[in-house]
């Protein structure tokens, strides 16, 4: 039985000093670091509590901190503002043992953790038990504040495993029940990944695993969500691998991509009812198709292979505007705001649910929470099925294109309404989505860069042709 967290200590003295030079090397390097290309010069404590102190065996912190980032023209597009926050579990420990030593921060040198090793305590055994005993029993701890829907039974003795797949936040796996997501760049106030689910929840929407608990941090009079944890879709493979295995196999992917189609058209039905739809007008265009456009050019401002395509790219927008000059209106709704295959989950039994509603993660909280059209998700996963088809070892002609046309035809089944009918929309949306891949992959794998830059040019020459 784990025990429950009782100790708190805010803003234990000297921790962050014992911590600061170990944090600079070791914070960027993390894969779900934001601030890729920029040196981290020092951190800002926003909150710190002590779990365990650092007296015992282990010592255990959770960290609130803020980055520091100077301020020199970023390398890529969309980067984020300096100083953005992030959720840290610190381990401290007199020695690692060699199960622990991918958990490495460093051996600290300084303050008053000196000559103990710290790590990244997700990775342990203990602090990850102790994590789920806080939200199975709705602790208080410091500023941080556990909560869980008592509908859902959480039990006791769940063994925690890390997971190591590449991942924007991290996330733990209990005995192949429950998933607890901890965001690694938090923002204050409501985040979609918590909110959205939760809305789809009492929609009773089957397509999206209800959060079981939450955990957030109440800080200088806001909200902070910290992590959400959901029942674990056992035996599943996301959309993305299927993807590949289907297309090594030399499989089309039509019949799983329909079902795909009818799965987002549910979500999206399902997100109509649970919250409030606007009607986009002239002057709300007009600002999308600003967006995009503004988006574009700091894309060809950070990665300068774009320019020749920028004019091409650029006209999908205006034609978007046109429309809207025109009187055209469409209606927005809140959209899954990141929609890809990776984002997909299949069930041993075929079932296909939807994961991870935070939007794009570069984007302020207040945009990610704007209602959109909802050809924006369908456009994420057109551009998926193109990555997918692009990253097989043996092409096959026509398959992302099969995949493409079923996708739509699945959600016109549902939704009504085939997402290709809205063809200008439909391709202001991809072209928007390719050129956020083209920063996207720039600042976290550049090796990727040729896949949405050969759906540039694709879309470039489509729109001045
Ligand atoms: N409910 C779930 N059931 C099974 N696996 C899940 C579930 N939620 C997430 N996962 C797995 O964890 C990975 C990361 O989750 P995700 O929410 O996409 O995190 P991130 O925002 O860090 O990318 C997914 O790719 C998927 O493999
Ligand atoms: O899953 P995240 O929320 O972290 O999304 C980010 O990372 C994705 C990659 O892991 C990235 O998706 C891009 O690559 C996918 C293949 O790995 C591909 O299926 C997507 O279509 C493509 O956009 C996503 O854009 C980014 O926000």
């Amino acid at each position: 039985m784990p025990e429950p967290v009782t100790r708190t200590v805010m803003n234990p003295p000297g921790l962050l000093a014992s911590l600061d030079p170990l944090l600079r090397e070791w914070l960027p390097r993390q894969r779900w670091f934001a601030g890729k290309g920029r040196p981290v010069t020092g951190f800002t404590p926003v909150a710190a509590t002590e779990l365990l102190p650092a007296t015992g065996r282990l010592g255990l912190y959770h960290v609130l901190v803020r980055a520091h980032q100077p301020l020199i023209p970023a390398p890529v597009a969309a980067a984020p503002t300096p100083g953005d926050c992030y959720q840290l579990l610190i381990g401290v420990r007199e020695a690692l043992p060699p199960r622990l030593a991918p958990a490495l921060i460093g051996h600290v040198h300084q303050g008053p953790l000196a000559g103990r090793t710290a790590y990244d305590a997700l990775y342990d055994t203990r602090p990850a038990e102790m994590l789920l005993e806080a939200l199975r029993s709705r602790a208080r701890v410091g500023g941080l504040r556990f909560e869980r829907d008592r509908r859902q039974k959480i039990r006791t003795g769940l063994v925690p495993r890390l997971v190591t797949a590449e991942q924007s936040n991290s996330s733990v796996v209990y005995g192949d029940t429950f998933i607890l997501k901890l965001l690694r760049r938090i923002v204050p106030g409501v985040n979609p990944d918590l909110e959205l689910p939760l809305a789809l929840a009492r929609e009773h929407c089957p397509r999206v695993p209800a959060p079981a608990a939450w955990m957030v941090a109440d800080l200088a009079g806001e909200t902070w969500v910290l992590g959400v944890l959901q029942p674990y879709v056992q035996g599943a493979t996301d959309g993305w691998e299927l993807a590949l295995r289907e297309l090594a196999k030399g499989e089309h992917f039509a019949a799983e991509a329909r079902a795909l189609g009818r799965a987002t058209a549910e979500v999206h039905t399902a997100l109509a009812r649970a919250l409030p739809t606007v009607t986009l007008g002239r002057g709300a265009l007009e600002h999308l198709v600003d967006g995009m456009t503004e988006r574009l050019e700091e894309a060809v401002r950070a990665v300068p292979a774009l320019r020749p395509y920028a004019p091409g790219l650029h006209s999908a927008f205006t034609a978007l505007g046109d429309l809207a000059a025109e009187g055209h209106t469409w209606t927005a709704q809140r959209i899954h705001g990141d929609l890809h295959l990776g984002q997909c989950l299949r069930s041993p039994s075929g079932k296909w649910s939807l994961i991870d509603f935070e939007g794009e993660p570069a984007r302020p909280l207040a945009e990610r929470r704007l209602p959109q059209p909802p050809v924006r998700d369908i456009a994420g996963m057109l551009r998926s099925f193109d990555y997918a088809a692009h990253s097989a070892d043996a092409p096959l002609p026509g398959w992302a294109d099969a995949c493409r046309a079923a996708y739509c035809a699945g959600y016109a089944q549902v939704a009504g309404v085939d997402p290709r009918t809205d063809a200008v929309l439909l391709r202001a949306c991809e072209t928007d989505k390719a050129v956020y891949e083209v920063g996207y992959e720039a600042r976290h794998r550049p090796d990727w860069l040729p896949v949405p830059l050969a759906a540039v040019r694709r879309l470039a020459a489509s729109h001045s042709s």
